[in-house]
């Protein structure tokens, strides 16, 4: 058992810590980064990164798809083995994490591959060794899937996107048990390589925390896609056979697939963590922080264990928020207002602050504009696979929230962000020049909806 004095103890180096950790690194600090799995942590090797390479490529199907009418003729013969490859040879080096660690420890950071755990302030044990943070702790471990409580689940071999990411041949048929961000991106995945899926979702909607616009929109593209979708459906019993696996539905319908996705949700595990040792709650869902991403003396948290949602780019900006802190360097504090999302469906979801509910919610006067993709100048052009709509969320002449669902609706996203984030005046967007004919300029079309007088 080893005693070490250090300045800060990272714990658990996925996208965030990795990020506040090689940061305060390089600036001289002596950090000790504590991963127990994978440097680099859910995104590079079974979350984003991966997934995004299944949409590419299933994309690229689609579009293929698309060129009869249009193009010509083309003939589409779907093969998962260049999709597995590209996974293991360019996104997770079969995950292996070497470059990662080299990355961390060539900024000057110290690596203790183990599970730490808090052993009391500034305190944190990991194996044999008890190290002493003299400015502090900096919690990152993440999330993982919750399994909901369904019976006979447990003990099945059934999937989570771990799985789902390394699969090599794809199952004849899959189940999805949940309908959020995960499930209606890999549902898609799959459906378009050829796999039957179906999605069971227990709220009456996909996407079910987007605007009900982007859930309708989301229904049909997964219907569109030749997926059976189950919404306000209770899985009540999952048996598993050698013939696979049977999902009964509290309708009375069983359902039967070669393999079963569960994404119904994830949480961060503080049960493990050591937190009552520092006066904070185990038993929590999540670690309340304050707007400099303090959750104690000595102790700050960032990324999905902060409940801030469940993104890098969340992570990331959390990381800076710490990092800035830390170093004493000022700047703004977190501010969640223009929080971004993007669900990579086709066509995408991308949304930024407050729904039309939230907003209403919140005791706000709202007003909305909408603007349909396919009715826009751009939308008409690209026709197959054209669907998609703009919806604004106004409130005392400034936007509070916004959807941009699309061919390019994450990209289109960015230009809302920037409204919200920035307090621009809908009035001034109103006046705005949107380029000629990019999708972007649908943007106009929904602030006229909203009441503005948008150049035409
Ligand atoms: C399938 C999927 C697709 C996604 N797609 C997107 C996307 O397109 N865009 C997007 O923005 N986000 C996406 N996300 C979310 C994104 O992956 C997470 O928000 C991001 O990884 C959060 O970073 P983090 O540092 O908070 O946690 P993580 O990346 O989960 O890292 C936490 C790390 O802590 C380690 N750890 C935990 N406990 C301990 C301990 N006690 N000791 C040592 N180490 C520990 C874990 O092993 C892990 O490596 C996706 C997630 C999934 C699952
Ligand atoms: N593009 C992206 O940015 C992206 C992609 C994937 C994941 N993520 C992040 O990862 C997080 C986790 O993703 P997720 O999809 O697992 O969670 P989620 O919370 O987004 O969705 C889970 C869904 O499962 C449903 N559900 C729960 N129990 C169920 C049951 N017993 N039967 C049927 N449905 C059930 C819920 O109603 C919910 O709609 C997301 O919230 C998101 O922040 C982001």
């Amino acid at each position: 058992m080893g005693a070490h004095e250090v300045d800060v103890v990272v714990i658990g180096l996925g996208v965030g810590g990795e990020e506040v950790g090689g940061r305060l690194a390089a600036a001289g600090l002596d950090v000790v980064g504590i991963e127990d799995r994978l440097v680099g942590g859910e995104c590079p090797y079974w979350g984003c990164v991966p997934t995004k390479m299944m949409i590419r490529a299933a994309n690229l199907l689609t579009e293929a798809r698309r060129v009869p009418g249009l193009a010509g003729s083309a003939e589409v013969t779907p093969d998962w083995a260049p999709v597995a490859a590209r996974i293991r040879d360019e996104a997770t080096d079969d995950w292996n994490d070497k470059v990662a660690v080299d990355r961390f420890t060539g900024k000057g950071g110290r690596f203790v591959r183990g599970r730490g755990v808090l052993t009391g302030p500034r305190r944190v044990r990991v194996g044999e060794d008890e190290y002493t943070a003299r400015r502090g702790v900096v919690l990152a471990t993440g999330t993982a899937p919750v399994p909901p409580p369904v019976e006979g689940l447990a003990g099945t071999p059934y999937w989570t996107n771990r799985e789902a990411v390394e699969v090599r041949t794809l199952p004849a048929s899959l189940i999805i048990l949940g309908g959020g961000a995960i499930g209606v991106e890999l549902a898609q995945v799959f459906a378009r390589f050829g796999v039957t899926v179906t999605v069971v979702e227990r709220s009456d909607r996909l996407v079910a925390v987007e605007e009900p616009e982007a859930s309708d929109l989301a229904d049909k593209a997964l219907r569109g896609d030749g997926i059976d979708v189950r919404t306000g459906a209770t899985t009540t019993r999952v048996a598993y056979t050698d013939d696979g696996f049977a999902v009964s539905l509290g309708d009375g319908t069983t359902l039967r697939a070669e393999k079963l996705l569960v994404a119904a949700g994830r949480r961060a595990a503080l049960d493990t963590l050591g937190l009552d040792t520092v006066g904070l709650d185990p038993s929590a869902h999540s670690i309340a922080t304050d707007a400099w991403m303090r959750a104690g003396d000595g102790l700050w948290a960032v990324g999905d264990v902060t409940g801030h949602g469940a993104f890098t780019h969340m992570a990331m900006y959390e990381a800076d928020v710490a990092v800035r802190d830390i170093l004493g360097q000022g700047g703004p504090p977190a501010d969640y207002r223009a929080v971004p999302r993007v669900t990579f469906t086709d066509p995408e979801i991308g949304s930024v602050g407050l729904t039309e509910k939230q907003a209403r919610d919140a005791g706000l006067a709202v007003t909305t504009g909408t603007a349909s993709i396919p009715s826009s100048s751009r939308g008409w052009i690209h026709k197959a696979g054209n669907d998609g709509f703009i919806k604004l969320v106004a409130a005392d002449g400034l936007l509070v929230g916004a959807t941009s669902a699309g061919p390019t609706g994450g990209e289109v996203l960015a230009a809302l962000t920037v409204a919200i984030a920035g307090r621009v005046p809908v009035a001034q967007l109103g006046h705005m020049i949107w380029a000629y004919p990019t999708f972007h300029r649908a943007l106009g079309d929904a602030l006229r909806d909203l009441g503005q007088p948008a150049t035409a």
